[in-house]
């Protein structure tokens, strides 16, 4: 076959990072695709060894089954890149695309280093034609970068198409993001070539995904669209936060003004839960980077625009750590106080930008001790979270693998993820054991408040007066709107 070329149908695919997104999208694709071989590689040995084990570097419910179903078949994990980047068809760069932490565009711009490295590495070892394809989320353009690195070090004869196809799964929902997705965008080239390369990507995605909902763009579109829509997400949580404070203030119920607000059937119910403040590692480090762009094409209103969905989430996590110690007699010094959920929200082990370090760490500063009970994150990434070396030296940091015991003895629950879990907990127990009066500060609105208050808690929730009387708080009970 002609080293310039690309060999379709795509028979082998390669993916460079074995992360949250790699290792999901992957072991989905190996198990709708059981023709095509997929290898998943990565530089760190820790991830793939993970990866070959019975327990995986991420919990993603579903994924364990599809892993052991396809892993040695037609999926592979490794950290021998250049083989498997040789032999590869189509080749997925996943790998982590950070918010820079020095240089230019310090604390907003992504950093494409690791984006670049994984360009390098292609053009450097491959030796036939091959399509690549950016499912990183980057800047609008850089697939220009990935381009112009390629076409400077290719070796001669080889050349690449280079597409865009951004991931949009969530975590804790990523099987079914994948497996059902709502679109998949592919961006590319209008010419033959890279007409060709998108047919060839979409026919892999058509093995399980319908083909209208595989959608053609140019891949400035398709970059950006990923961009936009983590923006439009976190701008709604952002808004119903917003509107949480002037509940607060006035006395409307925030579960009540997003359920009148979701039935607008233009707007709709989804992502209207206020909360103590997004987490993750993609909304801020998204939009940070979307006010970058813009500020560099001198858009400084979109700039200043798109900067007010950080903002106010920063103000939701700080009036949330601020409401626990002024309803606490404005001091928690020496005060115990039990975290429930560390992880940026439930059905994950991830705690990336988690709004439970920030009420944390504010905790901490404010005197308290802190016991923390998740179900799924590990304890040494709560107290690296935490800054806390050791759990000697974490010595007001106590870490429970039981939710009871961790309560036992405190002032104080402060609810920061929303495992279903937390719904069904025996409160009652809980609060035979807890030092009086017992607060709850549920930061998820995942608790039923008027059953709380019956028991004797003193309640706090977001986008709620405190003490309003028992009728008044009987309806905001589980589940939000
Ligand atoms: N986490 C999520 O839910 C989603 C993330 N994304 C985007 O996908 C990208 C990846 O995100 P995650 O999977 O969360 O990151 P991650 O940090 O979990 O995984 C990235 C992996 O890439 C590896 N890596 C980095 N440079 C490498 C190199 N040169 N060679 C080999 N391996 C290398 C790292 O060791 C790491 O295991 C980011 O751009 C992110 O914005 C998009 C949609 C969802
Ligand atoms: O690019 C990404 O990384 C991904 O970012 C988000 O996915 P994810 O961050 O995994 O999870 P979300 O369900 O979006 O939740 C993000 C944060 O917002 C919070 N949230 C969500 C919804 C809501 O109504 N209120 C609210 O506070 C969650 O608790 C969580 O802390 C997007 O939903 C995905 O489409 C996207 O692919």
């Amino acid at each position: 076959m002609a080293a310039n070329t690309v060999e379709t149908p795509i028979r082998k695919i390669c993916c460079i990072g074995a992360g949250y997104v790699g290792g999901p999208t992957c072991s989905v694709l190996a198990l709708k695709c059981p023709s095509i071989q997929v290898t998943v590689v990565d530089r760190s040995e820790l991830r793939i060894n993970q990866w070959n084990s019975s327990k995986l570097p991420i919990y993603e419910p579903g994924l364990e089954e599809i892993v052991q179903k396809c892993r040695g078949k037609n999926l592979f994990f490794s950290t021998d890149m250049v083989p498997a980047l040789k032999e590869a068809d189509l080749i997925f760069i996943s790998v982590n695309t950070p918010t820079k932490t020095f240089g230019l565009g310090k604390g907003r711009a992504a950093d494409l280093k690791f984006v670049e490295s994984c360009a390098r590495l292609i053009a450097e070892v491959c030796e036939r034609s091959k399509i690549v394809v950016e499912k990183s989320t980057v800047p609008v353009r850089a697939a220009a970068s990935i381009v112009n690195i390629l076409k400077a070090n290719t070796k001669p004869g080889v050349s690449y198409q280079v597409l865009s196809n951004p991931e949009f799964l969530a975590e804790g929902t990523a099987v079914n993001d994948l497996t059902n997705p709502d679109r998949v965008l592919i961006g590319g080239e209008t010419s033959d070539d890279g007409r060709r390369a998108i047919a060839a990507l979409s026919s892999v995605y058509q093995n399980w995904v319908p083909a209208e909902k595989i959608i053609h763009m140019n891949t400035w579109s398709s970059e950006l669209s990923k961009l936009a829509a983590n923006a439009f997400l976190a701008q709604r949580i952002s808004s119903i936060n917003a509107i949480s404070a002037v509940c607060e203030a006035t006395g409307a119920d925030v579960s009540e003004v997003a359920k009148a607000i979701g039935l607008d059937s233009r707007l709709g119910p989804k992502f209207l839960q206020a909360s103590v403040g997004f987490g993750g590692s993609c909304f801020q480090k998204d939009i940070l980077n979307l006010v970058y762009i813009s500020e560099s094409l001198n858009l400084t209103s979109v700039a200043a625009y798109w900067q007010q969905v950080i903002d106010m989430n920063e103000y939701q996590k700080m009036r949330f750590g601020q409401r626990i110690v002024q309803a606490m007699f404005n001091t928690i010094t020496d005060k115990h106080i039990t975290v429930l959920g560390f992880a940026f929200k439930k059905n994950t082990g991830d705690t990336r930008e988690s709004p439970a370090i920030y009420v944390s760490k504010h905790l901490l500063e404010e005197g308290a001790c802190l016991h923390i009970y998740d179900p799924k994150v590990e304890k040494a990434q709560i107290l690296l979270d935490l800054d806390q070396q050791d759990e000697k030296e974490a010595s007001c940091v106590s870490i429970f693998d039981d939710p009871y015991e961790a309560a036992k003895g405190t002032h104080a629950l402060v609810i920061c993820t929303e495992w279903d879990q937390f719904i069904t907990y025996d409160y009652q127990r809980m609060y035979d054991s807890m030092l009086k009066p017992a607060f709850v500060f549920d930061g998820r609105k995942i608790l039923d408040h008027a059953a709380l208050t019956k028991i004797g808690f003193h309640v706090e929730t977001i986008g709620k007066r405190p003490g309003q009387s028992f009728q008044e708080q009987n309806w905001a009970g589980a589940n939000g709107i």
